[in-house]
């Protein structure tokens, strides 16, 4: 960061915006001022003046997302799924909402990866409503990628994907992936990274056009220690930024960094 950013960082803490929040404002500022290749000062003017009118203008200034209620991004109501005769889920009611961190867990079986699909509109109820924020992001268990493209390749054609010019989804994609300690080789294809590499590209590009809802599918498999309390700051940060997050896991320590836990229960 330069020492514009973090002066504009430290004007927004110094007005009340939470941590996580200011962090987030000041890279997307950064990221701005790098896509028109121009000196952060030259097209903002001073730090502290634009982080004021920035504020007034988000309108979301000094209220912290902590204890308040935000808006429904995602609400489950009686969904049910059969596949053929065999019951897999039935009546599972959930709400998450905007700054709220949830968690689903459960027996092997029970049908996790089956709810989070619904969730993300990818698989069909069998009975039941689902209502859903329009921004969504959703990160498989079996990462997506294809083995051939290298991870800016990828950052440009799920931009494309999302409406992102090629230059600003690679440097979102670069910036993101530097928040879990890794730095894209320009011409490694992805069939040569590691497994934990692999889901870290997985977990940057669920996140790449900035969305609304995020749903987690055991996003953290390979990871070595350090890039898992990586992760779970991360999903702070997108919780004090306002965003929804759904996690499948079958960690209970995980537990502890969320706000509700939805138990499937054993295997129908
Ligand atoms: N497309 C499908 N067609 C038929 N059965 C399916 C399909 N997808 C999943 N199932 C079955 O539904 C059940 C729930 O699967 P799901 O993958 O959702 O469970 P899970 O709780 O995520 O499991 P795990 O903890 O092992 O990842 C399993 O018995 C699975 O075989």
């Amino acid at each position: 960061m330069t020492g514009w950013d973090s002066r504009f960082e430290t004007e927004l803490l110094r007005l009340g915006v939470q941590p996580g929040r200011a962090r987030q404002l000041a890279e997307e500022t950064a990221q701005q001022a790098a896509e028109c290749a121009a000196a952060p000062d030259s097209l903002f003017g001073p730090a502290h003046l634009y982080a004021r009118h920035l504020l007034s203008e988000l309108k979301t200034a000094a209220v912290p997302l902590g204890g308040a209620k935000g808006p429904v991004r995602l609400r489950l109501t009686g969904v049910g799924k059969r596949y053929r005769r065999r019951t897999v889920l039935d009546g599972v009611n959930l709400t998450v909402r905007a700054g709220e961190v949830a968690a689903i867990v459960g027996a092997n079986g029970c049908g996790k990866s089956t709810l989070l699909r619904i969730c993300a509109g990818l698989t069909r109820p069998t009975s039941g409503s689902v209502q859903r924020t329009r921004r969504v992001g959703f990160v498989p268990q079996d990462a997506g990628t294809a083995d051939w493209l290298t991870a800016d390749e990828h950052f440009t054609l799920f931009g494309a994907a999302a409406g992102m010019a090629p230059r600003r989804a690679r440097s979102t994609g670069e910036h993101l992936a530097a928040r879990l300690a890794w730095r894209p080789t320009k011409s490694q294809p992805t069939q040569h990274l590691s497994g934990g590499t692999r889901q870290k590209l997985n977990l940057v590009l669920g996140e790449l056009h900035a969305p609304d809802l995020l749903l987690l599918d055991e996003p953290y498999q390979g990871f070595d220690q350090g890039t898992y309390l990586d992760f779970w700051q991360q999903v702070h940060s997108w919780r004090d930024a306002g965003r929804a997050v759904v996690v499948v896991t079958h960690l209970l320590h995980d537990l502890q960094h969320v706000d509700h836990v939805h138990d499937l229960g054993a295997a129908q």
